[in-house]
């Protein structure tokens, strides 16, 4: 009973899988489908046209009495097989062409779906080794495996038919050879598609030592490590963590690839002594005058070639086993579904906020993580109003930060967009709410007029609006002394480019973030690198700059936190204190310590 529904179950699995590879060919066009499967029937056809014939005139020549005689038919006959033998080799060279266009479409097409999942992942999933796994083993099966799927399915078809026609020529000459050939067949397949799960599994439990030689060579080879691994001379350690996980992913292939050796070469061996067998038994036959030279010579040119068809039905067949396992892997990925999705009935923002956003009592803890990272806090960040957060390493700010922008969501407590649960909006539309720049921001190596224009492609490129952003950030200078000015490719990894300092890249970064019209402006340490007198610049009438939007600005730098409206003061994970500049200090607590204390050192 159990094995019954086990078995169904994997026939419905099998079916949904062809079904979502059919769907994905059906990508690649009406006309392209019609003449992959137009061509590879041909070719098939002619194929197997040309055996017939060939079984025919050898037939007709071994029972003719006067060769020489029949020479003129013999000719048309030989004439007519390269014909078919020509169109069968032009079918199969187009049958290549369509099939490789087809292949590229739906490679390109697949690229493109594993991309867009990735992208519509949940933050969370890179929390987690098995969402790398996942993706891994979607790359390793390769973007090509659909397409893949076309040539193998024709292949095994083209085989089987092959197979199937020399078996039936074979029966009329002489049935008995069958179950025996039949019996070679099966032991083959069975053995290969034995090794082909094998190989699969292993290779899946693999995907982690796969990605920390990956990771190795990506630390090699990667621009942003290369001062470091120079410095400290890191690359002979690299290479042998490098070499350490391929030698032990060599030597788990290796074990089965050892084992599938021998088991082909018993089985190689039961094959022969089958068909000596049955050559043994025609022999017999032949003596005892209950068959023909003929009948003998057919049978065994006719064995001689089922072998190789038999070899390449399993072949085929076992690379579409293969093919089945990996493209599992694949669909497995872009079935992914993302946690932080619109709800059905999601509403888009309102287009006017009065009150801004408010957390209340939010608690959250990462995903696999033994402790909270935040405990109960509740904040408000309100149009118009500069608030500021701040707070030792590691107490939870880029988190907080994380949640406004629902890149999470808490765990318990509520986020409000004016009283209203923020996860009843269009997550799309609310992340349009925010313009953020974090501390590990993205250094594009795109123009800098594209870094700074990334953060709003919905509008047409505006140079003015680029410009109001770029001088209120400080990159304006920056980008204008370049060579050829915002159009200068802001990387040396292609022809042409230039490298900026921290600094440079800071104020470039903070342009994107004040380039959007978005209703809040969040900063994680926005000034960290940039030098003192570019901050001040900054926050000068920071307010007035905001223009109406609201702001929260995380900062370690008490000089900017002085001119903020209010500020939030985090401690593992809980707002400890709250307040203006001068309700903080004169409360005395641990904002007025900090302020006291960074006082003193520029005093000194
Ligand atoms: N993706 C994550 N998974 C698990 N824990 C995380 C993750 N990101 C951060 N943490 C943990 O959450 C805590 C808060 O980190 P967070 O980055 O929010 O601090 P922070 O206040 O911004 O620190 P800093 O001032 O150093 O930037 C830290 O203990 C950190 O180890």
């Amino acid at each position: 009973m159990f094995k019954l529904i086990a078995l169904k179950r994997r026939f419905r699995e099998t079916f949904g899988l062809w079904r979502k590879v059919f769907w994905l060919l059906s990508y690649s066009g009406k006309w392209l489908g019609f003449a992959v499967l137009g061509l590879t029937l041909a070719e098939i056809a002619f194929s197997i046209g040309s055996l017939l014939m060939i079984k025919s005139l050898a037939e007709t020549m071994i029972a003719a009495e006067d060769l020489r005689a029949q020479s003129d038919t013999f000719l048309w006959y030989i004439l007519l097989l390269l014909l078919v033998f020509l169109a069968g080799r032009i079918a199969a060279a187009l049958g290549n062409y369509v099939r490789s266009k087809q292949g590229y479409v739906v490679t390109d097409y697949v690229n493109r779906a594993i991309q867009e999942r990735a992208v519509k992942a949940d933050l969370s999933f890179y929390d987690s080794a098995e969402y790398y796994d996942s993706l891994q083993g979607a790359r390793q099966a390769g973007a090509g495996r659909p397409a893949q799927v076309v040539a193998n399915t024709l292949n095994v078809l083209r085989s089987m038919l092959m197979l199937g026609s020399i078996m039936i020529v074979i029966a009329t000459v002489e049935w008995l050879v069958l179950p025996i050939c039949f019996a070679a067949v099966v032991l083959i397949l069975v053995v290969q598609i034995y090794f082909t799960r094998e190989r699969f599994q292993l290779q899946r439990q693999l995907v982690p030592k796969e990605r920390r030689a990956l990771y190795a060579d990506f630390l090699m080879t990667s621009e942003p490590y290369a001062k470091e691994i120079r410095l400290w001379d890191l690359g002979s350690y690299l290479r042998k963590v490098y070499i350490q996980q391929r030698k032990l992913i060599r030597e788990d292939y290796n074990v089965i690839e050892w084992r599938k050796a021998l088991s082909e070469s018993c089985v190689a061996l039961i094959s022969a002594l089958l068909l000596s067998t049955v050559i043994a038994y025609l022999l017999y036959r032949f003596s005892a005058g209950a068959a023909t030279l003929s009948d003998l010579v057919i049978v065994v040119l006719l064995l001689l070639r089922a072998e190789l068809s038999g070899r390449n039905f399993v072949a085929a067949l076992s690379r579409l086993y293969d093919d089945q396992l990996y493209l599992s892997q694949i669909f497995g990925f872009l079935d992914l579904k993302a946690r932080i999705e619109s709800s059905a009935g999601a509403l888009p923002v309102p287009t006017h906020i009065w009150n801004g956003i408010q957390m209340k009592d939010v608690c959250f803890t990462y995903p696999g993580a033994d402790e909270p990272t935040l405990h109960d806090v509740s904040l408000d960040i309100k149009p118009g109003r500069f608030t500021a957060l701040v707070g030792g390493n590691g107490s939870g700010k880029t988190t907080l930060i994380k949640l406004l922008c629902r890149l999470y969501d808490p765990e318990k407590g509520q986020i409000l967009l004016d009283g209203a649960d923020v996860r009843g909006f269009a997550t799309k539309s609310y992340r349009r709410l925010f313009s953020v720049i974090f501390q590990d921001f993205v250094q594009f190596a795109f123009s800098g007029a594209v870094n700074v224009q990334l953060a709003d492609l919905g509008h047409k490129p505006d140079f003015d609006r680029m410009r109001k952003a770029t001088k209120l950030s400080g990159a304006d200078e920056v980008l204008e002394e370049l060579p050829q000015g915002y159009d200068t490719l802001l990387s040396r990894m292609f022809d042409g480019g230039v490298e900026l300092s921290g600094g440079q890249w800071q104020k470039v970064a903070l342009a994107r973030a004040v380039f959007p019209e978005s209703r809040f402006l969040i900063l994680d340490e926005p000034t960290s690198a940039i030098d003192p007198n570019a901050e001040a610049a900054l926050f000068e009438g920071f307010r007035s700059k905001l223009g109406g939007r609201g702001a929260l600005v995380i900062s370690h730098r008490l000089s900017t936190i002085r001119m903020a409206d209010y500020t939030y003061v985090l401690d593992k994970g809980r707002i400890v204190e709250e307040g203006t500049h001068d309700e903080l200090i004169a409360r005395g607590g641990r904002y007025a310590q900090m302020f006291e204390r960074q006082g003193r050192g520029y005093r000194r």
